[in-house]
Parts: structure tokens; sequence; C-alpha cells
């Protein structure tokens, strides 16, 4: 299994362990009706594979198999979720855990129902930042796509981070100034670029990746995380057989603290659900004068007495921001692939 390779290559050997400034798992949302595990231990789902979780488990984040326990029901348990775990989890070979609760997630990141699966999905839990990978040529970039990536991490709750790729042979100016007015985060790298400014955004967070075939995903992930590469091979193996390409997501630890959620699977965003509502919520701006709109506007250019257009006309709002916004509430339709 790829996870387990990956995960346990970290790097800290030779670092203080406060360096990593991973999400901690103080914080416990209980509801009523759950039985109370006092002895169970918290664990952390860095991946899986019919049915088996690879959780880190305790403060030594011992890599611990587990399977899911019958008080879950059909509850999924997903790749980031927080858990409680029973049973063995010592994290030695062979020993398989139960987990016995998962917690609230933060956030949660969907893949879109298809053919073979009619259920939208929840693929990554409580992933606090989405990366959001465009080349700037070759294949060239797609701006709608873009648009309908970033739809979803503002639905998911999570920051979104644009970063555009071979900037050696194509000029990031036209994307980066469409991108402006949403206020997202813009890396640029190139071929024999440094990497710096993106490492400074992705250090202590958790990072899942997006972005369609070719536009050098895996060159950031292996530049990123060296030991990646060895697992890519597998991962790939595991994806070439079709069936559980939604199952090879994997969990890498950065070097440099943080972690990126690698998501082989993804091949489209699930939009359909996200409401215009929380897509303003995005936007405080927008939300706070949109709350002048009639019930039932829809905020779109053709709404006759949208408050948008009223603040624009007054001056109180920027209206490439307000283009900007609508276009990304027209993205949510169509279903591009990533
Ligand atoms: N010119 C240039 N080429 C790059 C850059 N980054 C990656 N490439 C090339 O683009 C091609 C695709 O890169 P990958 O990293 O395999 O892309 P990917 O997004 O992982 O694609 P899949 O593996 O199909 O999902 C490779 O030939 C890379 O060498 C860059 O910054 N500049
Ligand atoms: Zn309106």
């Amino acid at each position: 299994m790829g996870t387990v390779r990956v995960v346990t290559q970290r790097y800290d050997a030779d670092r203080p362990h406060e360096q990593f400034d991973r999400p901690r798992r103080h914080t416990r949302p209980r509801t009523k009706e759950r039985p109370s595990y006092a002895d169970a231990d918290d664990g952390w789902v860095v991946g899986m594979d019919r049915g088996r979780y690879t959780l880190l488990v305790g403060d030594d984040e011992r890599v611990v198999t587990a399977m899911k326990s019958r008080p879950l029901g059909r509850k999924a348990v997903v790749v980031g979720d927080r858990v409680r775990v029973v049973g063995d989890t010592s994290g030695t070979p062979d020993t398989l855990a139960r987990i016995v609760e998962v917690e609230d997630r933060k956030t949660v990141l969907r893949r879109t129902a298809d053919d073979n699966d009619p259920i939208e999905r929840v693929i990554v839990a409580n992933a606090d930042q989405m990366v959001v990978v465009a080349a700037l040529a070759d294949p060239p970039p797609r701006p709608r796509l873009i648009d309908r990536c970033l739809v979803a991490a503002f639905d998911a709750g999570m920051t979104p981070l644009v970063c555009l790729t071979k900037a050696d042979i194509g000029d990031p100016a036209p994307l980066v100034a469409a991108l402006a007015p949403l206020e997202v985060d813009v890396v640029v790298t190139e071929r024999g670029g440094d990497l710096q400014m993106l490492r400074e955004r992705l250090r202590g967070r958790t990072s899942v990746l997006v972005g369609h075939s070719g536009v050098g995903k895996s060159t950031l992930v292996n530049a990123l995380v060296p030991e990646a590469e060895l697992a890519t091979g597998v991962i790939n193996e595991v994806s070439r057989r079709g069936r559980h390409t939604s199952t090879s997501t994997r969990v890498l630890a950065l070097p440099f603290g943080g972690w990126i959620v690698d998501t082989p699977g993804i091949r489209s965003f699930g939009l359909a659900h996200v409401s215009i509502e929380r897509l303003l919520a995005a936007f405080p701006d927008l939300a706070e004068a949109a709350r002048d709109c009639s019930r039932g506007c829809q905020h779109t250019a053709s709404d006759p007495e949208c408050a948008l257009d009223e603040a624009v006309a007054a001056g109180t709002l920027d209206p490439a921001r307000v283009d900007s916004f609508r276009r990304l509430l027209a993205s949510r339709e169509g279903a591009d692939l990533v």
C-alpha cells in the first residue's frame, strides 16, 4: 500500500516535533447519542484501501491499520477524518484496530455523482486548503475549470490557493488579472524555479491538490515530497485498475511541516448542491450588500433589482468583484472534467 510507505517515510526524525504545526485533535465535538469510548485513542485517517484504513494514532503518530466497527453502521469514514479508535492500536504489523467514532468534519470535499456511482460522496474531510493547479500552457489554461474548483473550495469551507505552473512557457498576467477581484492567493511556478512561495503557503496546513491531467501536479508533489515519487508507481498501478481510483487518496507529510492530500481520483466536482447563499458567504462584502436584495433574488446580472448592482452604482462595491462572483455562480452549471 502506497499510503503506509509514504507516511512512514517522514522527515521528522531529525527535526523537533514542535516544528510540525499540524492540525491538533484537542477539540472533539461529541453528539449526545454517541456512546463514550473513554479508553479510545485519537486517530487521523491518512489512507484507505478496500475497507482497511491507515491511521496515524497518538501523539507519536503510530501507523495503525483499522476497520470500521459495527456501531458506525453505514457512516462513511474518509481520508482526513478524525476518529476514535479502540483495540490494538500499537501499530504492530498484522494487527487491526477498530474505528468507533468519527468526529464532526470541519470541511468536506465532495466528488460528483457519475454513471458508476450516482451518489455524491465525500472524498476528503478536514483539509483546510485547496490548491488549484493550472498550467499556463501545454495544456492551455481553462479559466472556467479554475472557477469551478474555486466554487468547490468555497463550498467545502477550504481556503483556495491557485498555483499557475509552467510560467517558463506561458504568461501568467491575464489569469492573475482575471483572478484578482476574487482576492484569491495565486502562486506562479516554472520549470527550474524555486518553490519557496508555494512552500510558505503549504507550511502547517492540510492541502488538497486538484487540477486536470498534465498541469504538473505530480511534478510539484515530487519536488515538495521527494519520497512521493517512490509511491507514484504504486498509486498509478492501483488507479489503472479503474475501480479503485477513489480509494487511492493518500496523505503525504511535507518535510517542512504540513500535509498534502493527493487525490488522483477526483475527475469532477459535484457543484449542483452549492447554494447561492453558501457561495455568497465566501464574499463577505457582497453578502453584506445583498442583504438589501428582495427575497428570491438570484443575484445574477438579469435579476432586475439586485442590490449588488445598486451598490456598484452607488460606488460602494467593486464592479469587477461582482462580475467575478457572478462568473462563479454561473460556473456551477456544467460538468467539466478536472
Ligand atoms: N515547461 C514546463 N513543463 C512542466 C512544468 N511542470 C511540469 N511540466 C511538464 O508537464 C508534463 C506533465 O507534468 P505532470 O507533473 O506529470 O502533470 P500531472 O498534473 O501530474 O498530470 P497527470 O499525471 O496526468 O495527472 C511533464 O512533461 C512535466 O515535465 C513547468 O513548470 N514547466
Ligand atoms: Zn441580489
